[in-house]
């Protein structure tokens, strides 16, 4: 049974649908890194939200962990590169709590423009300063967007209900999606000079990190009000403080902070800075949403394989990861193959998707193919980071689907092309579920993957296959299965021999030496 950790504070929901589905739960929040550093290997799956760091040390202690997943949408608590480099999918809730948090931005904007929590605390202190306090309505102004995703949109719409102007500063909203939404779509200086109200709605990338920066403030409109309920790191602080100071920015409400938890900050203190401890998501309804999606989410995949709003792989339904679960074998079993076949480097590899094969997900299929491939010279390669690999060796990969056309209702072939040759594997998967090997180089045959293999290259002439079986007789190699396969009689031909065990070295190297034997390698699957 898969066992998960509750790392943060989660709706009960995420329990309930843990234990539902068969998977145990521990639930431990609040733990210092140590606490987790010291018991994160017994888990394979952690949900978290904003407080729990899933860093390099702790993926590198967590050896059972496969998923991590994040019961809201921003994932910069977690080191996904590493998460990705030790093959562990990382999955957030990307809508589950966006309305929410998109309320939270409107009723700040509102605080900020009236000053209710200034004024609020000064009627309870009995004070009734009725003439301290003097707002600005929202009717007519214009509303600046930074980042028109899920969340950035919704209080578009919701601002264009109080009858704001909204503009928006995106540069991956197409002209037809903020047409379609009532946003005008603009330049960060445009925005900057024409907003009564700036509210960021971005993730924190190396982009946006400090996009509110002292030279963005000062060429803000006199007396802009700015609102984040995204991330702390998006605006200076300091630079803001500075702004508020010389009356720039007329106030600031803030949900985040560069560092959180925020107990002390430049900005504390300020009556113009509204603030809320990182409360964009709390409400319970968008509580309980995350947390029965992200229990769904993490039991589906620790259960079935099925993978959704993963942000390192690409998405598998239930239905869909039953089915492709043989193929994806197959693909990482011909990787494999030709991955121990091949001993120089790796220029292209070209795969091809035939009939059934090419109606499945091919992307899963291909990172698990080029996860065969590369684990068989970098055992630190897996599905998940092997396109980034791929990538960083600068090997290309290509991709056909072609309908059904030779005798199997579906294959995958795959080719890979060296400096020296190209090779190319192929196989199918039988009725059964199993994955067949049909074609090594132009050769057809038809052989099952074992743990131990022994591949033969040699000339098709007589007395070859009694020599082969005398000599693994010799030397107490015991054969589970013989098959094999030549271009044409007295041609090319080759031997896959099926053992039980490991293959010990001087039994190859007599392999090698035998008569019309041309090469000899132990496979592993
Ligand atoms: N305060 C909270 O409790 C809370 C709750 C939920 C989400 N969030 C945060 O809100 C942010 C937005 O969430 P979302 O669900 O709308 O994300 P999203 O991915 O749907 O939208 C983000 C938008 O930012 C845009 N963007 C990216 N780089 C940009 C750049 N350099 N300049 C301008 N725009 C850029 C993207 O194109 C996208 O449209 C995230 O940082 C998320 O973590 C905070
Ligand atoms: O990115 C998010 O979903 C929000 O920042 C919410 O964070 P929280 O789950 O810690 O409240």
């Amino acid at each position: 049974m898969p066992k998960v950790l509750i790392a943060d504070k989660l709706s009960t929901a995420a329990v309930n649908i843990f234990k539902m589905r068969g998977v145990e739960v521990d639930v431990k929040t609040g733990l210092t890194k140590e606490e987790l550093l010291k018991i994160v290997d017994q888990y394979d799956g952690i949900a978290i939200r904003s407080a729990t760091k899933i860093t390099k040390d702790v993926i590198a202690v967590a050896k059972k962990l496969k998923v991590v997943g994040r019961a809201g949408i921003g994932v910069d608590n977690v080191d996904i590169p590493a998460a990705t480099a030790a093959g562990v999918i990382v999955m957030n809730t990307p809508f589950g709590n966006s309305i929410t948090t998109a309320e939270h931005a409107i009723a700040l904007m509102m605080a900020l423009a009236r000053e209710l929590p200034a004024a609020n605390a000064s009627t309870h202190a009995g004070k009734w300063e009725k003439n301290r306090f003097m707002g600005v309505e929202l009717y007519g102004k214009t509303l600046g967007l930074i980042g028109a995703g899920n969340i950035g949109s919704i209080v578009a719409d919701r601002a264009k209900g109080l009858k704001m102007h909204v503009v928006a500063f995106d540069p991956y909203l197409s002209a037809e999606s903020a047409e379609e939404k009532g946003i005008e779509k603009v330049e960060l200086d445009d925005l900057l000079a024409r907003a009564d109200f700036i509210t960021l709605h971005t993730p924190l990338t190396p982009e946006t990190k400090g996009i509110l920066s002292a030279e963005a403030l000062a060429k803000t409109k006199k007396g802009v009000r700015i609102i984040n309920c995204a991330r702390g790191g998006l605006i200076d602080e300091a630079a803001l403080k500075a702004a508020l100071d010389s009356g720039q920015v007329a106030g600031a409400a803030l949900d985040v902070f560069a560092e959180e938890p925020a107990k002390a900050n430049p900005l504390f203190g300020n009556e113009k800075v509204v603030c809320t401890p990182h409360l964009g998501a709390s409400t319970e309804e968008a509580q309980e949403n995350v947390a029965l999606q992200v229990a769904e989410q993490i039991s589906d995949y620790l259960l079935t394989g099925a993978i959704v709003n993963a942000l390192n792989m690409p998405s598998i339904s239930a239905q869909e990861a039953q089915l492709v679960k043989p193929w994806i074998s197959l693909a990482e079993k011909l990787g494999a193959f030709a991955g121990q076949l091949t001993e120089t480097s790796i220029q292209a590899v070209e795969i091809l998707y035939e009939g059934s094969a090419a109606k499945l997900n091919q992307r899963a299929l291909t990172q698990a193919a080029l996860a065969g491939l590369l684990k068989a010279h970098m055992p630190e390669v897996n599905m998940v980071n092997a396109p980034l690999v791929a990538k960083e060796r600068g090997i290309k990969v290509s991709e056909t689907r072609r309908d059904q056309q030779g005798i199997y209702e579906g294959y995958i072939q795959i080719k890979v092309v060296t400096p020296e040759m190209t090779r190319a594997v192929a196989g199918t998967v039988f009725a059964d579920g199993h994955p067949r090997l049909i074609q090594v180089k132009d050769i057809k045959l038809d052989a099952e993957f074992a743990p131990n293999m022994i591949y033969v290259t040699n000339e098709d002439k007589p007395g070859f296959i009694g020599r082969l079986g005398t000599l693994l007789g010799d030397t107490k190699v015991n054969i589970a299965n013989f098959t094999l396969g030549r271009s044409a009689p007295g041609d090319d031909s080759i031997a896959l021999v099926q053992v039980d065990g490991e293959v010990p070295q001087a039994v190859l190297d007599a392999i090698r030496k035998l008569p019309l034997v041309k090469s000899a390698k132990a496979l592993k699957f």
